[in-house]
């Protein structure tokens, strides 16, 4: 039977170690990017993004975020402080209840509205992502930073399929020509690198981080959105409205004498 696992309460972060000793382990994600503290490595290659948009992907919510499962062999990664060939699996985000917070990871103790995940799993180690999700360099994901402020149009090809997934595992198959790769910044030469785990149970330590320095805006109304979904695990307060997703990211982690790599002087 799962264990149950939240944000928030008995459930929350505090507790996951538990029943998820993983999540009490050396190499946890997210962190904060202190970046007087990274060190610039010039040995990376350009990172190889190739999504084709023609895959047909199916939205979900899973009672934790929205989850945009993609199942194309085209969607392809490599380069970068990749040593391997990875593919993209599925994409969601982490976000809070107001703009003020709502990413996972910080940069110099400064939290963003939200958090962009583009979950790849290493093709050329292993058979299925299954096997990957929980071994070493078995996934990377490449991050994208969300603030407030203008409308992002490639978002609402995702955002448009919210009404179908308001209620808990609500899926919505997406068939629109759509490229996630809409959904990163233009800048993608400087990012910042370093080996993590999930940021949700199991919390697998099996993930190798790229954070775009480049901040993507979407409107505040398309935060909105986001907060818009509901949750699953939690009961109906005694008012009987469902409760929304918020906060839905994990408390940053002890680095344990990491190095965050930086692609950029
Ligand atoms: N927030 S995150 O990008 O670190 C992240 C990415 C993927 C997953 C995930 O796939 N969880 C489901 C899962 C966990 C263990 C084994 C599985 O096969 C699937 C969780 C967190
Ligand atoms: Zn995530």
């Amino acid at each position: 039977k799962p264990v149950a696992w939240g944000y928030e309460g008995d459930i929350g972060p505090c507790n996951w170690h538990k029943y998820f000793p993983k999540a009490g382990g050396k190499r946890q994600s997210p962190i904060d990017i202190d970046t007087s503290a990274t060190q610039y490595d010039g040995s990376f290659k350009p990172l190889r993004i190739h999504y084709d948009s023609h895959m047909c992907s199916s939205l979900t919510n899973n009672g934790h975020t929205f989850c945009m499962s993609v199942n194309s062999d085209q969607c392809n990664l490599s380069g970068g402080p990749l040593e391997d060939k990875y593919r993209l699996l599925q994409f969601h985000c982490h976000w809070g209840s107001d703009d003020t917070k709502g990413s996972e990871h910080t940069v110099d103790g400064h939290q963003y509205a939200a958090e962009l995940h583009l979950v790849h799993w290493n093709t050329d180690k292993f058979k299925s992502a299954d096997e990957a999700i929980e071994k070493n360099q078995g996934i990377a994901v490449l991050t994208a930073f969300i603030k407030a402020g203008k409308e992002h149009r490639g978002w609402n090809h995702v955002l448009s399929h919210f009404k179908d997934i308001k209620k808990v595992q609500g899926t919505s198959t997406v068939n629109e020509d759509f490229n996630p790769k809409c959904l990163l910044p233009e800048n993608q030469t400087d990012y910042w690198t370093y080996e993590g785990s999930l940021t949700t149970p199991p919390c697998h330590e099996s993930v190798r981080f790229i954070i775009f320095k480049e901040v993507v805006e979407v409107s505040s109304e398309q935060l909105a959105q986001f907060r818009s979904l509901c949750v699953c695990s939690s009961r109906k307060r005694d008012t009987g409205e469902d409760e929304h997703l918020v906060d839905n990211f994990r408390p940053i982690q002890p680095l344990n004498g990491r190095v965050v790599k930086a692609s950029f002087q």
